[in-house]
């Protein structure tokens, strides 16, 4: 039995996104304490939930409110579920399945008035007002702080004000908002701009400071006459429709590969920057702190990958985008969290190129290979057994072992997400035996030291890895063996 416990994959499910009203109210107890009730009783780990910027601080600089939050985590602990808490510095709205709009702080979206290019910008001036640019990271912009230093500010308080659930183990993961939509990327494909599946996407680095940087750094390279690319199209094009994504496009030349390595090392540093406040802030407490990446799996088999490259993923044949990340998440003991794990390739229109499955191997197979954990996430809601047996598949590749810990295993998953929808009839049933079957059939395990490796208090990251060293992994590696099926199916 304690061999087998080793298969156990933990599942926890996303709470609505408005759990917490904007007006920062715990409105609706019973509501969720009902449905957490049913999440338990599908013997469910935990729960995901957004604790907003928006929401906290939105009083002014430095004036949190934590109560309504306090208020749901004690009706989390007392359904006997752990917590998954996203430090959410991105605005809510705008994105697939955002039902509800919290925008960032009235305050700092103020001094957006006067210094619009605070925000991402595309080429033609559209600013996003989802996640402040990371052009802005070390500017004292906010009344004299930092971007960098708000958000360390801010999750130290949420250490100091959420103690008593830190220490009793109840929050086990801090996942870490590095972007749109909580995930570490440009925010390339907007919805509220106009961006409609499967659009290429476009570059966000138009604002006044990262157009600097970009010169800057041109010039100190030898190219004082290379500028940000004009020629990569416009959200909903296909890559043979722009002059930088087509075949033998701009992508491919010198110039080309200079922007994108530069464009996707920002990000690279960006995240960087911030886990390590992060690590600061929780250092000493009983978490993992993790990072989400989003599963852009549309081109990903034109040779250009341009959905991937406009979101900062430079990742083509001869270059992984991935691992790079992978190998950065490393130093800060951090959990990759990929998503679009319940996609097949063969439910995908074939014009767009798209190879959720690959993606989803590449991607695991090099944070596997860089020795971090690995969570995951469906992309879109679901609640057939097709997806459920596919995120089955991606959480053991390998299926399970019975004598030990199974050759390859993901660390958790969350399911997108909790909604009456799920806890009813035919739905409940099969997810219900999901989490089974996630669970290696196994009863709830209350214990995760139990089938987790050991939870120990986070550290102080470790040293900076440098930026050529983080780049070695973008040499492309076969991904590991997955098998074709779960072993563990659900059958509806
Ligand atoms: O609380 C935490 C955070 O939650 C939110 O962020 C999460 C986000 O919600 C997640 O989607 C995920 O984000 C990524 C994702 O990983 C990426 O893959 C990507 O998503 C794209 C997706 O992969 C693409 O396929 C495409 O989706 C379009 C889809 O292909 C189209 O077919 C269509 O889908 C419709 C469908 O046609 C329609 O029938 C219906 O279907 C559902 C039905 O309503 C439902 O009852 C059930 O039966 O299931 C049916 C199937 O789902 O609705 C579908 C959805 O509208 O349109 C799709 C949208 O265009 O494009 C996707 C990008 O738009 O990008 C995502 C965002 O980066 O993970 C996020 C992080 O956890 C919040 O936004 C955050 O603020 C929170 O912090």
């Amino acid at each position: 039995m304690a061999n087998m416990l080793q298969n156990y994959v933990p599942v926890y499910a996303m709470l609505p996104l408005g759990v917490v009203t904007p007006d920062n109210n715990f409105q609706n107890p019973d509501d969720i304490k009902r449905q957490l009730y049913k999440l338990k009783e599908a013997e469910v780990d935990g729960v995901m939930v957004d604790v907003w910027w928006g929401i906290i601080e939105s009083k002014g600089p430095k004036q949190y409110s934590w109560n309504a939050y306090k208020s749901l985590f004690q009706v989390i602990k007392d359904c006997g579920l752990r917590i998954q808490a996203i430090m959410s510095f991105h605005q809510c709205g705008g994105n697939v399945g955002d039902a509800v709009n919290i925008p960032l702080p009235q305050w700092v979206l103020q001094v957006g008035d006067t210094n619009p290019d605070i925000f991402y910008t595309n080429r033609r001036g559209t600013r996003n007002k989802e996640y402040l640019t990371l052009g802005v990271d070390n500017e004292p912009i906010i009344g004299g702080r930092t971007p960098i230093q708000v958000y360390s500010d801010f999750m130290n308080s949420f250490k100091d004000n959420m103690a008593d659930f830190l220490d009793c183990g109840q929050i086990v993961d801090m996942e870490v908002g590095l972007g749109p939509a909580g995930e570490l990327r440009y925010p390339s494909y907007p919805q509220n701009q106009g961006w409609s599946f499967p659009g290429i996407g476009e570059f966000q680095c138009y604002d006044k400071y990262l157009k600097e940087d970009f010169i800057k750094t041109a010039t100190e390279a030898g190219h004082p006459d290379w500028d940000l690319p004009d020629d990569a199209g416009q959200y909903n094009d296909r890559p043979e429709a722009t002059g930088f994504f087509r075949n033998n496009g701009t992508y491919l030349t010198e110039r080309g590969k200079f922007f994108l390595t530069w464009y996707s090392n920002k990000l690279l540093i960006h995240g960087d920057q911030i886990l390590d406040e992060a690590n600061k802030a929780f250092c000493g407490c009983k978490v993992k702190i993790a990072a989400k990446v989003s599963g852009i799996h549309w081109w990903y088999n034109d040779a250009s990958h341009a959905a991937e490259v406009t979101a900062g993923y430079y990742n083509i044949q001869d270059r992984d985008g991935y691992r790079p990340i992978a190998r950065m998440l490393s130093r800060h003991y951090g959990v990759l969290d990929f998503t679009c794990l319940e996609m097949k390739d063969n439910e995908q229109p074939g014009y767009t190129e798209s190879a959720p499955q690959e993606l989803v191997k590449q991607v695991l197979s090099g944070s596997w290979r860089e020795t971090i954990e690995v969570a995951g996430e469906n992309a879109l809601p679901r609640y057939d057994p097709n997806a459920y047996n596919q995120m089955l598949l991606n959480a053991r590749p390998n299926g399970v072992n019975r004598n030990g810990p199974p050759n390859l295993k993901m660390y958790g998953l969350t399911y997108l997400r909790l909604c009456n929808q799920l806890l009813d009839g035919w739905n409940y049933g099969v997810f219900k035996q999901f989490v089974k079957k996630m669970h290696a059939d196994q009863e709830y395990c209350p214990n995760p030291e139990n089938y987790r490796r050991h939870i120990v208090p986070l550290e102080l990251s470790k040293p900076a890895i440098p930026l050529k060293d983080l780049l070695e992994a973008t040499k492309p590696m076969e991904p590991l063996p997955f098998d074709n099926e779960t072993d563990m199916k659900v059958t509806g």
